[in-house]
């Protein structure tokens, strides 16, 4: 009898090939919408490469007219790209009929900013729609929506109408709904975007439990980047119709390449000097008076006594002025401002300390 195979470098190599391997590609797509009466066409994407790797999140930021709506659109047919291929599982979607999309769509859920629920049904007959359009059993239905209804907590509201939930409750009826043919991705199109913050909180939590525990594949599209923050995996910044800068999340909020990137992030890794300060930023240092640094901590660094450590190692005091640190795509991140005494042998022995913790650190001003 043949020994069981174990793991070799090959399978091993498979299943990482496997892990990244993209569910939803877009090579080279365009969009152009006709104009209408007398108006010029639409550009309304050019030139999109975008891989969406299966499992994980990945979400599209870009300000209003960016192009984001059109793009998630093409996923499921409900626009048809003017150029370039889009793949989904392999299958090259881009001149799929009706009749094909019909099809693959049951793949693919989808959930709206406004839920596009109908109101003349209960909740559980709102999730058990796409199972009737399909033709499932009714006794499997059943079954199957009863658990879709544990799963976003609202076995209790299975009686009740659009009209008598909260827009927190709608939402987990959107996500039950898309998720009852199984899908294998989930599309968002600003799926919180008419929620309150908190309410925003319960509702990525879900789609994050949805990811990891049910292994579906998320592509979302948002204008806020607190969204993508906490839960992509991977991000995407698209504008004019472009993605200007795309990669894992972290590393785009740390390092941001391109300015509207770096707009959209300072919303949340940025860190300002109280306005009494700002007023008195000069370029050069003053007689006794304070240098001011910017330090970022990324990483295992972030959660280190790094300040302690540091007043200890150059022995002079670092007058902490502002701080944030906070937690992007699950990783910690944080940014300072601190005061240390002008001139040498401060700003010198400090900023060596720092590179020695592998921190970055920036002179920003100085100050009386
Ligand atoms: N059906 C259409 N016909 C003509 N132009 C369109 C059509 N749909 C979108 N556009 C144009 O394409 C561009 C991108 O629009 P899109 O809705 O994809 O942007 P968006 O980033 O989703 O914006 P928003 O957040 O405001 O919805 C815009 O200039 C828009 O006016």
């Amino acid at each position: 009898m043949n020994a069981p195979l174990k793991p070799d470098a090959f399978s091993v190599a498979a299943e990482i090939a496997q892990a990244a391997e993209p569910i939803i590609r877009f090579e080279k797509v365009g969009k152009v919408f006709a104009g209408r009466r007398g108006q010029k066409p639409v550009t309304a994407l050019e030139g999109i490469d975008l891989d969406v790797p299966r499992g994980a999140i990945v979400g599209v930021i870009g300000r209003s007219g960016a192009g984001k709506s059109t793009l998630i659109r093409l996923v499921n047919g409900l626009e048809r790209a003017s150029s370039g291929r889009i793949l989904i599982e392999d299958e090259d979607v881009t001149g799929l009929t009706e009749a094909g999309w019909r099809t693959r769509r049951r793949a693919t859920g989808m959930i709206f900013q406004h839920f596009n629920l109908l109101s003349s049904r209960t909740v559980f007959d709102n999730v058990a729609l796409p199972l009737e359009i399909g033709g499932t059993p009714k006794a499997e239905i059943a079954g199957r929506v009863e658990k879709l209804l544990d799963l976003v907590g609202l076995a209790d509201k299975r009686e009740r109408y659009p009209a008598e939930l909260s827009g927190g409750q709608k939402q987990r009826v959107g996500i039950a709904r898309a998720l009852a043919t199984d899908p294998k991705v989930l599309l968002c199109d600003e799926a919180t975007s008419a929620l309150d913050p908190e309410t925003t909180q319960s509702i990525l939590a879900l789609l994050k439990q949805v990811n990891r525990e049910l292994g579906v594949t998320i592509l979302l599209i948002t204008h806020e980047i607190p969204v993508i923050k906490e839960i992509c995996d991977r991000v995407a910044v698209i504008e004019g119709g472009r993605i200007v800068e795309e990669g894992e999340t972290f590393e785009v909020f740390t390092r941001p390449q391109h300015p509207t990137t770096a707009r959209f992030v300072e919303a949340v890794t940025g860190v300002e000097l109280p306005a009494h300060l700002e007023g008195q930023l000069r370029e050069t240092p003053q007689a006794g008076g304070s240098t001011v640094l910017r330090i970022t901590f990324s990483g295992a660094n972030a959660t280190a006594p790094v300040i302690s450590r540091l007043s200890a190692t150059v022995g002079i005091d670092i007058n902490i002025l502002a701080g944030r640190i906070d937690a992007i795509a699950g990783k910690p991140f944080g940014s300072l401002l601190v005061a240390i005494p002008a001139g040498e042998p401060g700003v010198g022995a400090v900023l060596g300390a720092l590179k020695g913790l592998e921190l970055k650190a920036e002179v920003i001003g100085h100050v009386a």
